[in-house]
């Protein structure tokens, strides 16, 4: 790959630097950085606030015997009394959209906030450095090469967006350019322009994205230049990333969420670890990596329903010498749950890190079925994890840690990491759920699925059921014979308590069914 030092950007907007020290002059027209001008300890005393009010009830209710952690800043000083440097430089993925301003220009920077207006950033000091430079440089090179930017209102043009990713403890750059269609004008000379941008650029690849939507990423990528992944490090592993799977933003940080979510593992010889929304692997392999190290061997199994994330997660279990006891899966984390239930699989410890949307009731009632020892929830959406903590809480797990982790310093956002452990008293139980015949996986379906149960009672009733109060009604008025609790050994105190609605609800759809006759309300 051909090798230049840095451009610099000589655009007028782009002349004068932001000094990383004194205040963001795009700030409010950004919106990024909500709490850029709130000092940083503050910002972590609201923070710790926010998580104790949020799980502070669900500590109270449940009767927990602990309580939320002090709040992992960024900073060796970040838990001390006194003033805290406030972090910069700490995003290591950072993008931006383009856009036609006048004759043979380009803007680059961000969308103020709710429009498609691109604010220029000459640079922006919670990015790595370097990586707003060489995202206006992409600008810069199309420029040169008559690459027509994307036009968002209008939907032509070409060139969409630059994301870059930054290495952490390698040097390694990664830029992918999104673009409309596949084919470009001045092809090479482009390609030539954007290696040449900055001497760390090991890999130019480039996304496809025709739709017109305001997702980043389309669904088909391909390696322009350099490398087909680049090469990171995260605790004591070796990760290889592709351009469009998913690795954290902040990786200092990202380094105490993994081990506090390893630390709540508390992995034991012979375990089996499931490690689902697994991404890259990454959480599960440093776990194994810390196992192995410390003459612990487990079985890794990860979860993913990223094509590529599994792609790169097989090839890291390679590099990092952990491929005869470890395998990843592309499949829904759901889906792969309910039928690793179904089948009576055996995990010992379960880690997710679920998206935003946090996890579903189906995957937590197949997860309590599957009885792991322990259950790590890693979360970046606190909301969704609490209540999901509340089903799993129902499933008979106790949370034990909650710690909140600060991943994006001038924002709202908090990460949480919760370690559970399976309640003594909870006996296993049979698990229940859709067979593949009624999947339409094979066989005829003569009865209504659970899941045409489930659609029934939303659209007709408003109410979501789960497939365990299905089962409960089904056996109580003796309608399957596929599962009892008598069997399960499953007393009536332990048996899911439907709430009475939801017993109507399922009752009707029943009869709408003809499971049951119009005039059999109970049996
Ligand atoms: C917050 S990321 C965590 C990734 C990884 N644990 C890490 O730390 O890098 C969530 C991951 O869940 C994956 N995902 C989202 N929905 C999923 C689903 N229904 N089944 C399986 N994976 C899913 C996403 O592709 C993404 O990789």
């Amino acid at each position: 790959m051909n090798r230049r030092l840095p451009h610099t950007d000589t655009h007028d907007h782009a002349t004068s630097k932001i000094s990383c020290e004194g205040p963001c002059p795009v700030m409010r027209a950004c919106g990024g950085c909500e709490w850029l001008n709130l000092p940083y300890r503050k910002q972590l005393t609201r923070k710790q606030h926010a998580m104790e009010e949020l799980f502070g009830p669900l500590i109270a209710e449940l009767d927990l015997d602990c309580s939320v952690e002090p709040v992992r800043g960024m900073g060796a000083n970040a838990g001390d009394t006194g003033k805290i440097a406030s972090p910069r430089g700490f995003r290591h993925k950072a993008a931006s959209p383009f856009a036609p301003t006048g004759k043979n220009h380009i803007a680059s920077g961000f969308f103020a906030r709710g429009t498609h207006r691109i604010v220029g950033v000459p640079d922006c000091c919670v990015e790595a450095p370097g990586a707003r430079a060489i995202l206006n440089s992409v600008a810069r090179a199309a420029e040169a090469c008559h690459i027509p930017a994307y036009e968002e209102d209008q939907c032509r043009g070409l060139l969409r967006y630059a994301i870059v990713r930054m290495g952490y403890h390698t040097d390694e750059v990664m830029l992918t350019i999104v673009t409309r269609e596949r084919r470009m004008p001045h092809y090479r000379q482009f390609i030539t322009a954007l290696q040449n941008i900055d001497e760390r650029i090991t890999i130019v690849a480039q996304n496809i994205n025709p739709k017109m939507t305001n997702a980043i990423l389309g669904g088909e990528s391909h390696i322009l230049a350099g490398r087909a992944r680049m090469r990171d490090r995260l605790l004591s592993c070796t990760f290889e990333i592709s351009p469009t799977a998913f690795y954290q933003t902040n990786p200092e940080q990202t380094e105490v969420l993994y081990q506090l979510a390893i630390d709540g593992m508390d992995l034991k010889p012979g375990d089996v670890l499931l490690d689902a929304y697994c991404g890259s692997g990454t959480i599960g392999m440093c776990a194994a990596a810390e196992a192995k190290a410390a003459g612990v061997d487990i079985t890794l199994l990860g979860i993913e329903r990223n094509h590529f994330g599994v792609r790169d997660a097989v090839r890291n279990a390679e590099v990092n010498d952990l491929c005869d006891r470890s395998r990843f899966i592309e499949a829904d984390a759901t889906e792969y749950l309910q039928h690793a239930a179904r089948r009576g699989e055996h995990v010992d410890v379960l880690a997710l890190d679920p998206p935003r949307a946090g996890s579903t009731p189906a995957f937590i009632e197949a997860a309590c079925a599957m009885a792991p020892r322990r259950i790590v929830y890693i979360s970046c959406n606190p909301y969704t994890q609490e209540r999901d903590l509340r089903l799993f809480a129902q499933g008979g797990y106790r949370m034990i840690r909650m710690t909140p982790v600060d991943m994006f310093p001038h924002t709202s956002h908090v990460e949480t990491v919760a370690v559970l452990t399976r309640e003594k008293s909870v006996k296993s139980y049979a698990y229940v759920n859709i067979s593949p015949s009624e999947l339409g996986m094979g066989g005829k379906v003569k009865k209504p699925t659970y899941k045409q149960i489930q659609e029934y009672v939303l659209k007709n009733h408003g109410l979501k059921v789960s497939s365990l109060y299905i089962a409960n009604l089904k056996d109580e008025l003796g309608l399957d014979k596929q599962f009892s609790y008598e069997e399960a050994e499953m007393s009536a105190e332990k048996r899911p308590k439907c709430p009475p609605e939801k017993r109507e609800a399922i009752l009707d759809a029943f009869r709408h069914f003809g499971l049951i006759g119009e005039d059999e309300t109970e049996k």
